[in-house]
């Protein structure tokens, strides 16, 4: 029998998110989610799609090594258990790959040994990313584990692109330069985006944007990655769920030598006390629509909020527009991209000299399909294209896996 299964394993800093896909054709066995790891309040949703029904179970679930346990448990129940001689792989979401990565890889020591480096860089993710890996080791030793990197999409960005205006030395001693962060979303969507408009990915330049809690814009010339507004860490560029994204980095200094507070409650502040729940409380779009739709007391803060993050947003659209010089499509991923209509209505509005306009009424459809929202006859394409992180790794990694690579 040909091993045709992948496992995807998508680890967050308090969340796992696993999808089992059969490749023989890109179906979904089993997906899933962990969240609120490390908290008394976890919760583990896992929906075998053979039945479609789903399972929930709650209750503290300490680390990512016992999340990953709990996962293989519930897939047991359904016969889908990890010593399924049907799995060929298992793919690894890790964020951050450095320079060193720029495609799908099978994980040995030496590549464990360097996400390991890695981890100043991106200390949400890689750590989690790690325990991931090495759980799912200890529980298949004899299958090939595979990393996808969320930096590998951007290294092909120029050199004036990728790097800061800081001192050169400095910079290369510390590998300090623009990384880039989302590239299995900005890929994926970028390709889906042109073949909703009909043509191949090297006849089009396309703006990406991933807005998720973390969030972030790409320039996408010909099927490659030109900028991105994420940096060194995902921390850089857009206004997210709880990042600040751009600012003058001399608040930093500022907050150390007038403020008092130390270099680890600055990363904390910026990272997890900024962006939409430090300016107005609430870190989920949904929440902050209700309360200025509704008129609610505090609808003032949220609005303020929303239109902070829409004002970076637009000046991402207009910046890579000029980095591209022409553009055939901006697309809306991720879950506030795929759906906040007035967000995709607000960042548009006012575009019309650049070619961009949404109609309100395909900006009002619902729906899981990638879909144009810009008017018929539009010179630049708007675009709403779910982002499928899963299927992609889950298609890397069976890629790398299948032609017995590994
Ligand atoms: N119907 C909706 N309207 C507005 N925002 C939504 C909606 N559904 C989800 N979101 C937003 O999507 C965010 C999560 O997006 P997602 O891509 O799943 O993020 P991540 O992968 O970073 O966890 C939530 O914080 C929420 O703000
Ligand atoms: C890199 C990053 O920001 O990822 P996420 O959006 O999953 O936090
Ligand atoms: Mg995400």
């Amino acid at each position: 029998m040909t091993a045709t299964r992948v496992l995807v394993l998508n680890s967050g800093s308090s969340s796992v998110k696993y999808q089992l896909l059969d490749m023989s054709d890109s179906s979904r066995l089993a997906v899933g989610l962990v969240e609120r790891i490390g908290e008394e309040t976890s919760r583990l949703k896992h929906t075998p799609l053979a039945t479609g029904e789903s399972r929930e179970t709650n209750g503290p679930i300490a680390d990512h090594e016992a999340a990953l346990k709990a996962v293989a448990e519930e897939l047991a129940k359904d016969g889908l258990g990890l010593d399924s001689p049907e799995l060929a792989a298992i793919g690894h979401r890790v964020v951050h790959g450095g320079k060193t990565f720029t495609e799908p890889t099978v994980v040995d020591d030496a590549v464990l040994a360097e996400i390991e480096r890695l981890i100043p860089v991106a200390p949400l993710h890689n750590p989690a990313n790690l325990t991931g890996i090495r759980t799912a080791q200890a529980l298949r030793p004899d299958l090939p584990q595979v990393a996808v990197f969320d930096t590998a999409f951007h290294t092909t960005m120029p050199e004036a692109a990728a790097r800061y205006a800081i001192d050169v030395k400095t910079a290369d001693e510390h590998r300090i330069r623009r990384y880039g962060f989302h590239g299995t979303s900005h890929a994926y969507v970028s390709r889906a985006t042109a073949e909703l408009l009909g043509k191949a990915p090297e006849e089009v330049n396309v703006i990406v944007l991933h807005l998720g809690n973390g969030a972030s814009a790409s320039a996408v010339e010909r099927g490659r990655c030109v900028d991105t507004s994420m940096g060194l860490t995902p921390l850089e560029g857009l206004v997210m769920g709880t990042r600040s994204g751009d600012m003058d980095p001399a608040v930093i200094f500022h907050l150390m030598r007038v403020g008092g507070m130390s270099t680890d409650e600055i990363d904390t502040l910026l990272n997890k006390k900024s962006g939409l729940i430090g300016l107005c409380g609430d870190n989920d779009m949904r929440e902050i629509r209700r309360r200025i739709d509704e008129g609610a007391e505090d609808a003032a803060q949220a609005r303020l909020a929303f239109d902070i993050y829409i004002h970076r947003l637009k000046k991402y659209i207009g910046a890579y527009y000029a980095v591209l010089g022409r553009v055939d499509a901006v697309a809306f991923t991720a879950g506030v991209g795929e759906n906040a209509a007035p967000v995709r209505e607000a960042a548009i509005a006012g575009l019309e000299a650049l070619g961009l306009a949404v109609d309100g009424e395909l900006n009002a459809v619902r729906s899981g399909e990638p879909r144009l929202i810009s008017p018929e006859g539009a010179r630049v394409a708007v675009a709403v294209v779910p982002t499928d992180e899963e299927l992609e790794i889950a298609d890397q990694t069976y890629a790398l896996v299948r032609n017995g690579n590994a």
